[in-house]
């Protein structure tokens, strides 16, 4: 590489990937000349750029390499090329990207100087193993969602949410840094960030993108929206393991009078604040649903078209979205995507998960789609998240518990990047690192159907009041508010109401304890949850 045309950057140690160009010169929009779409997006702040074309002879890949190089060194940015070792040469670039089926990971080492920079494109595990073995700088993880910019059509090559999580843990400990790639866009980008980490957070160094600058109409405003978001969420506070805030902390641990107290509170807040609980439920539990929610203090709407979803994301509130009776997918789809965007909390019910190969399909397909900011289940249905054959399901229904119940949910919520919350005699839920152990409750509850189901939608009244409590509070966050505190009060709430209801005069069985459990969640005061609350709080 010429000397005098090398950029300045030092393989590994100021290596910034945070916003990585990748150029495709076919999406310009009509009339734009590329030189000055990069030029925009550089003025927009892109940290690297990668020359990628597919299509051209060398002769000219030669002139826009030059061209590039040119406009890059006035912006001190390097210039990485894609699979063209000869063309990374002779223009003096940075270094070359390499995708599987390109030159040896090791060829091209022995082939570039010392100080070149290697990436290479990964969609599984091994294939990171094996670049971190062949020395490579950063590896490119993708595609992380569906794009038409590359054929991806070929099954495997579209990794998800899940496939990127599994190649950061590999990637653990070893120094080569990681880009996510694949249909990245401003409205996904902070979803994506808080989504791709390992259960340790070993998070991503940057996003490559390539339409959503180079198609855009103004590229240097496109790349500073993906950069912004980028630095905010670089720069909130680092909040635990699963990217959450928890702001009910006293000295960095909750304690168990903290949480109570902060809890029982939340119950005045919701009557307060009437949050909007928008909830895309089974067949089986609406109406009781609905009822619940304004018994609590929050206005319900059950609403499941596609086509209202992104309107409906935009007003404050909770989201719920439980798939017992499998209908509205596309509903579901939209509605947890648009709430991701507009920041609202996601609770997630994987109603009988464990049941069907249809079920888990349908629960995977959902969590690639968007990030739950609470995963609720019984055993069973945790058990099948947690890929786990400790507990059997008998449909929607769980038999028998976990050996290790507090060790599950911390571990699945470090996996899912949420709050997880174990229900049953003995509810759990952690953050991936505190345990909370709550055990109000009735065996009442386990008498009707779809007591699960209105724990999930006291939980999503709870947290969407302790979102608009906490509106603008973290830039950088997915959800603003503390959602471990606001999973505790919700469950509170329906387990203290249902000892009440229990314990009245006129219940004498499961017909009449669902109307009496409605009448004391209306009834409930922050002094009732004080004086009842019967919690437990394990440090990891
Ligand atoms: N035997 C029980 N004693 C006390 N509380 C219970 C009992 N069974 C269920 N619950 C409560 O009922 C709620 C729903 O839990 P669960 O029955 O596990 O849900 P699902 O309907 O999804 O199986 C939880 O808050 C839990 O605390
Ligand atoms: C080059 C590449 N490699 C995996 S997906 C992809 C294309 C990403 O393009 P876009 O950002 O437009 O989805």
């Amino acid at each position: 590489m010429h000397s005098t045309k090398d950029t300045t950057v030092k393989r590994g140690v100021d290596l910034d990937l945070s916003l990585y160009l990748v150029t495709g010169r076919d999406l310009l929009p009509q009339g734009k000349s590329y030189l000055t779409y990069l030029e925009d997006a550089l003025k927009g702040e892109v940290s690297i750029v990668q020359i990628r074309e597919k299509n051209l002879g060398t002769a000219e890949f030669l002139e826009i390499a030059n061209d590039t190089m040119s406009l890059c060194i006035k912006y001190n940015i390097p210039v990485i090329i894609n699979d063209r070792i000869d063309i990374a040469l002779a223009c003096g670039a940075a270094g070359v990207h390499l995708g599987q089926s390109d030159m040896p990971l090791s060829t091209a080492r022995w082939l570039l100087p010392s100080h070149a920079i290697i990436g290479v494109s990964c969609t599984t595990p091994e294939q990171a193993r094996k670049a971190v073995e062949g020395g490579a700088d950063y590896v490119g993880l993708g595609a992380v969602y569906a794009t038409s910019t590359k054929d991806v059509s070929a099954p495997g090559s579209v990794c998800g949410i899940a496939g990127v999580r599994a190649m950061l843990s590999v990637l653990e400990g070893t120094g080569v840094k990681a880009v996510a790639i694949g249909g990245i866009n401003s409205t996904n980008l902070l979803r994506t960030l808080h989504s791709c980490a390992s259960p340790t957070g070993h998070t991503l160094h940057g996003v490559a993108v390539v339409s959503d600058i180079v198609a855009s109409p103004d590229p240097c405003a496109a790349a500073w929206r993906l950069g912004d978001t980028f630095r905010a969420w670089a720069a909130a506070v680092s909040p635990g393991p699963i990217g959450f805030q928890v702001t009910t902390k006293e000295k960095g641990q909750y304690t168990r009078d903290g949480i109570v107290a902060a809890a029982a509170a939340l119950v005045d807040t919701v009557r307060h604040l009437r949050p909007l609980v928008h909830q895309i439920t089974n067949n089986v539990v609406k109406t009781q649903s609905a009822n619940v929610t304004l018994a609590l203090g929050g206005s319900p709407i059950m609403a499941e078209a596609e086509a209202e979803q992104a309107d409906l994301a935009r007003m404050p509130g909770g989201l719920l979205i439980n798939f017992g009776t499998l209908d509205a997918l596309d509903g579901m789809l939209a509605a947890g995507r648009h709430a991701n965007q507009n920041g609202k909390p996601v609770v997630f019910d994987p109603v009988g998960v464990g049941a069907t190969a249809f079920r888990r399909a349908t629960a995977t397909e959902l969590l690639d789609a968007w990030q739950p900011t609470v995963i609720k289940g019984n055993a069973a249905e945790i058990g099948a998240l947690a890929d786990s054959n400790e507990v059997k399901a008998q449909g929607v229904d769980s038999l028998g518990g976990f050996k290790n119940a507090p060790e599950v949910v911390r571990s699945l919520a470090r996996t899912h990047r949420c709050i997880v919350l174990l229900s049953g005699p003995t509810d759990y839920l952690s953050d991936g690192s505190t345990v909370i152990r709550l055990s109000n409750g009735h065996e009442l509850l386990g008498q009707i159907t779809g007591a699960g189901c209105v724990l999930g939608t006291a939980i999503a009244t709870f947290c969407g009041a302790a979102s608009i409590a906490a509106i603008g509070s973290h830039e950088g966050s997915l959800v603003n508010g503390d959602m471990l505190l606001a999973t505790v009060a919700g469950t509170l709430a329906l387990t203290i109401a249902a000892q009440h209801a229990a314990a009245r005069e006129e219940v004498r069985g499961p017909g009449t304890f669902l109307p009496a459990l409605i009448d004391e969640l209306a009834m409930l005061t922050p002094e009732i949850v004080l004086r009842t609350a019967k919690i437990e709080v394990e440090m990891e």
